[in-house]
């Protein structure tokens, strides 16, 4: 179901003794309302005890990546199944660093959708294109082929567990943020051709996220917008007050 979601991707930032401090303290400055659904997502060897640790709390856990094959001889790498057994049951996949980084394909990206959603995860789906793009006036082409490839082959009842992510590259830690109307113009495009490839319940059952550059101070004009239900966050998450701020904005 469609509703407001800030997650925080934490990358390879973080510690074992400052994932607990930042999940104390968030712990603490949170609200307590379920207006918004709140996710952390710290790196893979934090996971098992971030989830103990925020058991009780209205606090998810997310992984920021996972293997595609059920397990087997793939030396550093973590699977669905290791994920659901410590109580995680969402996943970032294709972020643009995994893709850019790692080169994961849409083919690939594809292969771990349909892994995680065979262990009935949800999954937080990350498109976006690149400066480029924008330049060239290409970004729509770019972005509808990374839904095409990634996520249109899913039935519609698979959507119910697809949350998906706009990430302009250009706006990953770049302090460039989107404004709120070119978010806006991406997300109601998105909808627009969920709704074409679906019917519109998929398309209004759907929650899109932004991320690149959210933080306390723009955060409240990027959620107003119509088709934005809430944001995926890097380096502002890192910050309890700064996560906390994003959180209210969204409320
Ligand atoms: O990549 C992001 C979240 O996944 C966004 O990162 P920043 O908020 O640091 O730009």
């Amino acid at each position: 179901m469609r509703h407001s979601i800030v997650a925080g991707n934490w990358k390879m930032h973080k510690t074992y003794s400052e994932t607990h401090t930042l999940l104390d303290e968030l712990i603490e400055k949170l609200p307590s309302g379920k207006e918004v659904e709140v996710i952390v997502a710290p790196t893979f060897v934090n996971l098992a005890s971030a989830v103990a640790h925020l058991e009780g709390t209205n606090v998810q856990v997310a992984a920021q990546n996972m293997h595609q094959a059920e397990g087997g001889a793939f030396t550093g790498e973590i699977s669905a199944q290791m994920l659901t057994s410590i109580g995680v049951e969402t996943v970032i996949i294709g972020h643009s660093e995994r893709r850019h980084y790692f080169n994961e394909t849409d083919a690939v990206l594809a292969d771990k959708v349909n892994t995680a959603l065979r262990h009935n995860m949800r999954v937080i789906y990350c498109i976006g294109e690149e400066l480029k793009d924008r330049e060239n006036k290409q970004f729509l082409n770019v972005i509808f082929n990374q839904l095409r490839d990634g996520l249109f082959h899913l039935t519609k009842e698979q959507w119910s567990n697809i949350v998906i992510a706009y990430e302009p590259v250009w706006a990953i830690g770049t302090g460039m943020t989107a404004t709120p109307e070119q978010a806006q113009e991406i997300h109601a495009f998105i909808r627009q051709e969920i709704d074409r490839k679906y019917d519109k319940s998929v398309a209004e059952n759907t929650s899109i996220l932004y991320g690149g550059s959210v933080k306390p101070s723009n955060a409240q004009e990027i959620f107003s917008k119509p088709d934005v239900d809430g944001g995926l966050i890097g380096g502002a998450a890192l910050v309890a007050d700064d996560f906390v701020a994003i959180v209210n904005a969204a409320n």
